[in-house]
């Protein structure tokens, strides 16, 4: 199915009440929009941890899915403060974003920590929402190795199962404008062809974050296979905007065969 995917995180910018308000009219979007219905544009939410089970009971019976931001690389155990995945799973929670640029960059996690986080993800039936992307601007082939490098040593190891690529050049994040067309468009095709030729991987996207808001996704076109979300989403009209770009995108898709 030519499936576009629409994620939104929330990161910590919401307080309870807020990040509930939102939720209920996100989960109103979704219930009518026929192509999150039909599942051609998968929808997921990323809100905070606290948020996780009021997002699970707003979009009960819509087939928008929940993801955390983060979670352990232990499902259980003497690890203060962390958040087990296999509890994700248990509360229903389908995805998991790992390796985003801010906790990178703030909470020091390495390659070798998001290695074994997404092994623990796809080893509790979480799809792991792998954020990668180079750090400053730099030519089209550089960001792909570095982007590629990164996905390739976040599932050596890890079980079977589809992944979720969000190119997030760091660059691009929190910013006025998203990057440059071409250059998204370069990099997303060239990490479809790196993430094709992983064994395990069938029916993964990349999918682009990284100030992404309405319009985008229509001037992306056929190159990407969706957008993360951050502050352009946190109004739902835009969002809404959005999933009607990816529905027509779906439906052109159908049309022509790839
Ligand atoms: O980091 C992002 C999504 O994970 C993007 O955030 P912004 O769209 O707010 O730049």
């Amino acid at each position: 199915m030519a499936r576009i995917t629409v994620g939104v995180s929330l990161k910590m910018y919401f307080g309870h009440r807020a990040a509930r308000e939102w939720l209920a009219e996100v989960a109103d979007i979704a219930a009518r929009s026929e192509a999150v219905a039909d599942g051609r544009v998968e929808l997921f939410v990323a809100p905070g941890y606290l948020q996780l089970l009021p997002a699970l009971e707003a979009v009960a019976g819509t087939r928008v899915r929940v993801a955390a931001q983060d979670a352990s690389e232990h499902d259980a155990g003497a690890y203060t403060g962390e958040v087990s995945p296999a509890e994700l799973a248990e509360i229903g929670v389908r995805m998991v974003e790992l390796g985003h640029a801010e906790r990178r960059r703030m909470y020091g996690e390495t390659d070798t920590v998001v290695a074994a986080k997404t092994t623990a993800a796809l080893r509790n039936g979480l799809t792991p929402v792998l954020c990668v992307g180079e750090t400053e601007r730099m030519p089209v082939g550089d960001a792909l190795a570095v982007a590629a490098a990164q996905v390739s040593s976040a599932v050596a190891g890890a079980p079977a199962g589809r992944i979720v690529v969000a190119y997030e050049p760091v660059w691009a994040i929190g910013a006025p404008e998203p990057a440059p067309a071409d250059h998204i468009r370069a990099l997303t095709s060239g990490l479809r062809s790196a993430v094709a030729e992983l064994p395990g991987r069938d029916g993964s996207a990349v999918i682009y974050g990284g100030s992404a808001g309405p319009g985008l996704l229509t001037e992306l076109g056929d190159d990407v296979d969706g957008l993360f979300l951050g502050r352009f989403a946190h109004d739902p009209a835009a969002l809404r905007e959005v999933l009607a770009e990816a529905s027509a995108l779906a439906a052109l898709r159908e049309r022509v065969p790839a």
